[in-house]
C-alpha cells in the first residue's frame, strides 16, 4: 500500500489512540482526523474516505475491545497492516480548586474505568460513573460544568484541555498496563512474511451441534499453528450463535496458515480473514520441521510423482 494521506483514530486529540500512531512510520504528512468511534474510523476506511484508520483492539487488563472486534467482523474490505503496543496509566483530573470529597460522579472511558477500580474503591468509593467516549473526551465534558465533578483521563491531558488540576496520577491498578492497537487499511494483496507474523481471522461455526468448536480448533492444530487469541462475540441475529474472532501464528503466504485457512473455509459458512501483518513483540514462530513450508512443498511433489507415475522414491 501507498503511504496513507488520511488517517482517522478515536478523537479528540490527545488520546491514547493518537499515540498509537507515533509508531507508524511515514505518517508525518498524513490527515489525522479524529472521529467519534472506532466504528466511524473503520467506515470511513472501507467508504475510502480515509486511506487507514488507528483502533484500540486489546487491553491487557480489561480484555478485548468488543466494539472494534464487531466493527471488524461487520464492515467488509478491511485488511489490518500492523498492530502497536501503547502503555496506559492514569490520571484523576478535575477542574482546578476542586477536593476529593467533592465529587460525586467521574467521567471516564469504561476501559479507563476497569483499569482503575481497585484505586477508586480504595479512595473514592461508591462514586458513580459516567461513561465517556474517551479519556480525553471525558475530561473536556467537565470544563464548563457537567454531571461530572472528576475524569480519569491521560496524563498528557494538560496539553490538551485548559484549566484541570491533576489530583492523582498513576492511579492505574497496573503500572504495566498496555492496551494493543490495530492500524487498519483497505483490503489489498497480503504483504510478504517477516518470520514473525500474526494472522487475524472471524470464523463462524456451521452449526451448534457438538464438535463443531473442535473441528475448528483443529485446522489450526494439525498444522502446527498457534493461537494466540480465541474471543466467541453473538452474531446477534438470535441467542446463543457465535462468531469466533481469533490470531494466529504466521502470515497467509506461510504454507500452514494457508493450509489451515484452507480447512476453514471447507467447514465454515464465513471466514473473514482480516489480515496478515508483523507481530509488534517481533516474536518469531517456532515452526516444527513437519510445518514447514518446506515439508508442505516435499508431500506436494511426492503427490505429484504418484499421480505422474513415476517411481516413488
Ligand atoms: O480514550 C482513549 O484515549 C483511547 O484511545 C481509547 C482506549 C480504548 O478504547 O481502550 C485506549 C486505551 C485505553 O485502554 C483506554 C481507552
Amino acid at each position: 500500500m501507498s503511504q496513507p494521506r488520511v488517517v482517522t483514530f478515536l478523537g479528540p486529540r490527545g488520546t491514547f489512540t493518537e499515540a498509537a500512531l507515533e509508531q507508524v512510520p511515514g505518517l508525518e504528512d498524513a490527515e489525522r482526523v479524529p472521529v467519534a468511534n472506532v466504528a466511524e474510523a473503520l467506515t470511513a476506511v472501507a467508504e475510502g474516505r480515509s486511506d487507514a484508520a488507528m483502533i484500540a483492539i486489546e487491553n491487557s487488563i480489561e480484555g478485548g475491545v468488543t466494539a472494534a472486534q464487531d466493527a471488524l467482523a461487520a464492515i467488509p474490505g478491511l485488511r489490518i497492516l500492523s498492530e502497536h503496543v501503547v502503555s496506559v496509566n492514569f490520571s484523576l483530573v478535575a477542574p482546578a480548586g476542586t477536593r476529593l470529597e467533592d465529587i460525586t460522579v467521574i467521567a471516564a472511558h469504561p476501559v479507563a474505568w476497569a483499569q482503575c477500580t481497585g484505586w477508586l474503591q480504595r479512595e473514592l468509593p461508591g462514586r458513580a460513573h459516567l461513561p465517556a467516549a474517551s479519556n480525553v473526551t471525558a475530561a473536556a465534558e467537565l470544563v464548563g460544568g457537567g454531571a461530572a465533578q472528576a475524569a480519569l483521563s491521560t496524563p498528557t491531558i494538560g496539553h490538551w484541555v485548559d484549566g484541570l488540576e491533576v489530583l492523582a496520577d498513576r492511579i492505574g491498578d497496573n503500572a504495566d498496563a498496555v492496551t494493543r492497537f490495530l492500524f487498519v487499511g483497505r483490503a489489498g494483496a497480503p504483504g510478504e512474511p517477516t518470520g514473525a507474523d500474526k494472522t487475524s481471522l472471524v470464523v463462524e461455526l456451521p452449526s451448534d451441534e457438538a464438535g463443531m468448536l473442535l473441528d475448528m480448533l483443529e485446522q489450526f492444530a494439525t498444522r502446527g499453528v498457534n493461537l494466540s487469541l480465541i474471543q466467541s462475540r453473538p452474531i446477534g441475529d438470535r441467542l446463543g450463535r457465535y462468531r469466533f474472532v481469533m490470531d494466529a501464528s504466521g502470515h497467509i503466504r506461510d504454507e500452514r496458515v494457508a493450509d489451515a485457512l484452507l480447512g476453514l473455509k471447507r467447514f465454515s459458512p464465513k471466514v473473514t480473514f482480516l489480515g496478515s501483518y508483523p507481530r509488534a513483540d517481533g516474536q518469531r514462530s517456532e515452526v516444527e520441521r513437519r510445518y514447514t513450508d518446506a515439508s508442505f512443498e516435499d508431500a506436494r511433489d511426492w503427490l505429484r510423482g504418484l499421480l505422474a507415475g513415476e517411481p516413488e522414491q
